[in-house]
């Protein structure tokens, strides 16, 4: 920023930047990873030989190496407490969950492989990391070529959903949000060679550049398109089990409250006696609170006087996904403001429920809530939405309480390839409506590059209504076979002053092979689904030849597809939006996700006539909505006013004590000490720094 420009990796590095403690993981991680390595090329260099980890390595040797990088400390099985807070709440960081393996599912752990990693030298070299390897006798084609040839879409040329609403897509985004995110290398330069990653064509980890193949429109313009690799995890590289792992830093529940106890703490609001969260002291959306900004946390004269000298001044928001990222788009600032407001008005009327309760026990027992809540939304009213009825009853059987044999860790296919597959649901266009649910002259629909990371665009252009209304009338786009993902996505990704905008679709392929995920016949073998042994077999499955003929012609054998290009491509199953084999991957996620979570069950059955309508209608302005907030509506007509009985109130009497009770948890030396001061964090000047470049771009 202070040389006055930036690209669009530096906004991808801050949709993937982490927290304090995050970073002390990565980096004994990547001080382990890199001291093995270089310990393998010595010894090969001396005899040649690929040894294997148990022969490179005695354990004991792995044991010092595991204390001299920090890793032993990172991987120190967590203490569970006994005290009252302990028990009845999940922790921030999701330790202790299970209560036996306290690390199971927790935040700063790595995904969990359902397959082991297909490494092109069995370490942690990604697929396709030597353009010349060969897989079933073909070579990978560049993932740039397959974006092109597959996925690119003209804006203009997308079907539209006759039945779901864009709630559905932000929805995915939201709950996304709650459960993935992969951290990048901390470090811009390569390891062995110093080359930057943002300009260097050379594979040299964690530069992974994606090539831009000759046919392309960029070619000239660019011969790669940076990419950084994910970083490498401490887990997986013990003496046991040696390769390359990538972690997940985020938590269920965490994009409203952090997964960290220092980022929790940072988004609460302390001087209160009602457990409330902080809300933006600045702003207010005619009365009703906003999102904290970042920037009120760093000194104040420092950052006028440089974002001054910049031009705009422009702040992020601050939410529980680290450093800004709820800024990312404006659906996710809308969905992010509502769930501060509603933690908020739950612990208020929980206040009035139980005047006896202290402040820990009002945000916990809010939070709690906002969990159910989620977990009833997601499981009862989107998931058949995206599976279809009939496979959601065959795959997601009634829930039959806490297993705590069942893992409820992310898995990585899931974050790296399934639940990327709503990337080719997004509209590429975003409708903000009036309160007439009509269009505003002065705030017309606009590209979705330009919504992204663009919170002014809330403060200064009406707030969050217009952009629910806008995502609640909107239909999601149809995935099709010739209409995969918008080139608002494929060619207009983060687009900045400098550089070439990036590629959301050549990413995700990118993505895949940088965590050696295998090809996707095994993922159908996993799922029990036949794998294409011909062409024809293979039009059959996806039921479309012209599709077969280019995934064919670019990767010359079906078992080497990348399993998010292909789980993408396969139909529909019956009154769903994903074909078998996405079907199954994700129920088996969030099957995992359910049964493995102690606090699951009595919150879910308490939280049952909760909806995303009622929850706009308490939570703004809003007073029409429809039954179904995932449902198209097509006239305004068909909204229901917030007093209509079907959209039910969730009825806090279910959560009256007796005030004879004793507040055990506030008893306890309080989370929250008053008046707490938020951190001086580096991440909010440069997440500060960025909007003024970005506002000025997209205003000229
Ligand atoms: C405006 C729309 C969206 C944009 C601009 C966007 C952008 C991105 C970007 C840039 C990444 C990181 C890619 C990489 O380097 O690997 C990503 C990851 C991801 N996205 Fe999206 N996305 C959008 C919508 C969605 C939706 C609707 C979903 C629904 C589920 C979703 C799910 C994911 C997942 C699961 C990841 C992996 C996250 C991680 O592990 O860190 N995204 N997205």
């Amino acid at each position: 920023i202070s040389e006055g420009s930036f690209h669009p990796t530096d906004l991808l590095a801050v949709f993937k930047q982490t927290t304090s403690s995050t970073r002390s993981h990565i980096r004994a991680a990547v001080l382990l990873y890199n001291t093995i390595e270089i310990i393998r090329e010595m010894v090969y260099t001396h005899t040649m030989a690929e040894l294997n980890h148990t022969e490179l390595l005695s354990s004991e040797d792995m044991e010092t190496l595991l204390d001299a990088t920090g890793c032993s400390t990172e991987m120190k099985r967590p203490v569970c407490k006994s005290d009252c807070l302990s028990e009845r709440y999940r922790t921030i960081t999701g330790h202790c969950n299970n209560r036996q393996t306290p690390l199971l599912g927790a935040a700063n752990t790595p995904y969990a492989r359902w397959l082991p990693p297909e490494y092109e030298d069995l370490h942690g070299a990604p697929r396709g990391w030597d353009p010349q390897h060969s897989y079933h006798n073909f070579i990978l084609p560049p993932v740039r070529a397959v974006s092109q040839e597959v996925l690119y879409t003209q804006n203009e040329n997308i079907s539209l959903d006759v039945s779901l609403s864009h709630l559905l897509v932000e929805w995915w985004q939201w709950i996304d949000y709650d459960l993935t995110l992969t951290p990048q290398s901390p470090s811009t330069t390569s390891f062995k060679m110093g080359a930057d990653c943002t300009h260097t064509c050379s594979r040299d980890t964690p530069c992974f550049p994606i090539w831009i193949p000759l046919s392309d429109p960029r070619a000239g313009l660019q011969s790669c398109m940076p990419f950084f690799r994910s970083a490498p995890s401490c887990v997986g590289q013990s003496a046991m089990w040696y390769h390359r792992e990538q972690l997940n830093i985020v938590v269920y529940g965490s994009m409203v409250y952090g997964s960290s106890e220092e980022l929790s703490l940072n988004l609460r609001n302390c001087s209160s006696h009602l457990g409330l969260l902080s809300h933006n002291q600045p702003h207010s959306d005619q009365g009703l609170a906003y999102l904290p900004y970042l920037q009120e946390t760093i000194s104040q004269s420092m950052t006028r006087k440089t974002l001054t000298s910049m031009g705009n001044l422009t702040f992020c928001f601050h939410a529980g996904r680290p450093q800004g990222v709820a800024n990312e788009h404006l659906g996710m600032i809308a969905l992010h403001t509502l769930f501060l407001r509603e933690h908020n008005r739950l612990a208020e009327e929980l206040h009035r429920v139980n005047p006896h309760w202290g402040p820990d026990t009002l945000y916990q027992e809010a939070r709690k809530i906002l969990g159910a809540v989620h977990q009833v939304l997601t499981w009862d009213h989107y998931l058949p939405h995206v599976l279809g009825n009939k496979e959601y009853s065959k795959l997601i059987p009634p829930y039959d309480g806490y297993d705590p044999k069942v893992d409820p860790s992310i898995t990585n296919v899931f974050s790296a390839a399934a639940f990327r597959f709503a990337h080719v649901t997004v509209h590429p266009v975003v409708s903000r409506l009036g309160p007439g649910h009509q269009l505003h002259p002065d705030n017309p629909p606009m590209p979705l590059h330009h919504s992204l990371f663009a919170p002014w665009r809330v403060v200064e252009e009406g707030g969050i209504d217009p952009v629910l209304r806008g995502v609640l009338l909107s239909p999601a786009k149809l995935q099709a076979p010739e209409q995969m993902m918008v080139e608002e996505l494929t060619e207009r990704l983060f687009q900045a002053q400098e550089g070439l905008p990036l590629d959301l679709g050549a990413l995700n392929l990118q993505r895949g092979r940088d965590h050696g995920l295998p090809g996707y016949g095994a993922w159908r073998e996993l799922c029990g689904l036949p794998i294409p042994a011909n062409k024809s077999e293979f039009a059959g499955i996806l039921g479309n030849v012209g599709l077969v003929r280019k995934l064919l012609a670019l990767y010359g054998t079906a078992q080497n597809i990348d399993v998010w290009v292909e789980a993408i491509s396969e139909p529909a199953l019956p009154g769903g939006r994903v074909g078998p084999l996405l079907a199954c991957l994700l129920a088996k996620q969030f099957r995992a996700l359910i049964d493995g979570d102690r606090c699951a069950e009595e919150q879910i059955t308490k939280t049952q006539s909760l909806s995303v309508s009622r929850i706009i209608c308490d939570n703004t302005r809003i007073r029409l909505v429809p039954l179904d907030a995932f449902i198209r509506t097509l006239h305004a007509e068909q909204l229901l006013p917030c007093t209509h009985p079907n959209v039910t109130h969730l009825n806090l009497s279910a959560w009256k004590e007796p005030d004879t009770d004793i507040d055990e948890c506030s008893n306890q030396l309080s989370a929250c000490p008053v008046n707490l001061q938020c951190s001086n964090t580096p991440g909010s000047f440069i997440c500060s720094g960025m909007h003024a470049y970005i506002r000025s771009f997209h205003t000229g």
